[in-house]
């Protein structure tokens, strides 16, 4: 490796690092939920290894894996659902990051709800999702289906690739949520955990 991949790679690692403390301190990724990527600018892919807590990562528990999902080292196990990272990396190529959490909103909204969509509406903080310049707009968030059959949930999830601006739930289990960068990422999915969880306010009022 040259000092210039070594260097992507090392700041990979602490975006990752870094975004699972932060998901960890706000409560989005209890036991070991939850999983991060981050594509470097050199197309390399690292994802989280499965089954470790995402609060205490260390540079061992983030791997790569080539754009199909498989890891680089076979004796590697990357996250269950590194599936779904990897066709968000294949449908858009300004994607940089990939974060998954299970919050308390997301999990108990996608199971009260019966619609397909959550329509968030009228908040200014819609304007952190791309494209959005006003309070004064809609924007659908899709509520998929649970199932442990990843590559199944992929396909499901593939016809929505590319309209889905704030991201996407799994019913009774989490968010995915990206952006170009790990910072973007990160800031869609506090917004996008912030609405939830008016949503989550509402329902009860
Ligand atoms: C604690 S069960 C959560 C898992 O089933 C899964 O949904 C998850 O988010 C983490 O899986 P992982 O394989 O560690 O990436
Ligand atoms: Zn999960």
């Amino acid at each position: 490796m040259t000092q210039l991949s070594d260097r992507l790679w090392s700041d990979a690692v602490q975006d990752v690092l870094h975004a699972g403390r932060r998901m960890d301190q706000r409560g989005w990724v209890p036991a070991t939920a939850g999983n991060l990527s981050r594509r470097l600018d050199d197309g390399r892919i690292a994802i989280t290894r499965s089954g470790g807590h995402k609060g205490f990562l260390t540079e061992q528990d983030v791997i790569e894996i080539d754009p199909e999902g498989r890891p680089l080292d076979s004796g590697q196990r990357a996250s269950a659902e590194t599936l779904l990272h990897t066709q968000l990396y294949a449908s858009d190529p300004t994607i940089g990051a990939v974060l998954h959490g299970h919050s308390v909103a997301a999990t108990v909204l996608s199971m009260a709800i019966e619609a397909p969509v959550l329509t968030l509406a009228g908040y200014e903080l819609l304007k952190v999702f791309e494209g959005q310049s006003t309070h004064d707009t809609a924007i659908d968030v899709p509520f998929f289906a649970n199932d442990q059959d990843i590559a199944r949930l992929a396909t499901v999830v593939a016809p929505s690739l590319g309209k889905m601006p704030a991201g996407y739930v799994i019913r009774g289990h989490g968010v995915y949520v990206w952006g170009r960068n790990m910072a973007m990422a990160l800031a869609r999915l506090e917004g996008l955990e912030f609405l939830l969880a008016c949503e989550l306010e509402r329902l009860k009022s």
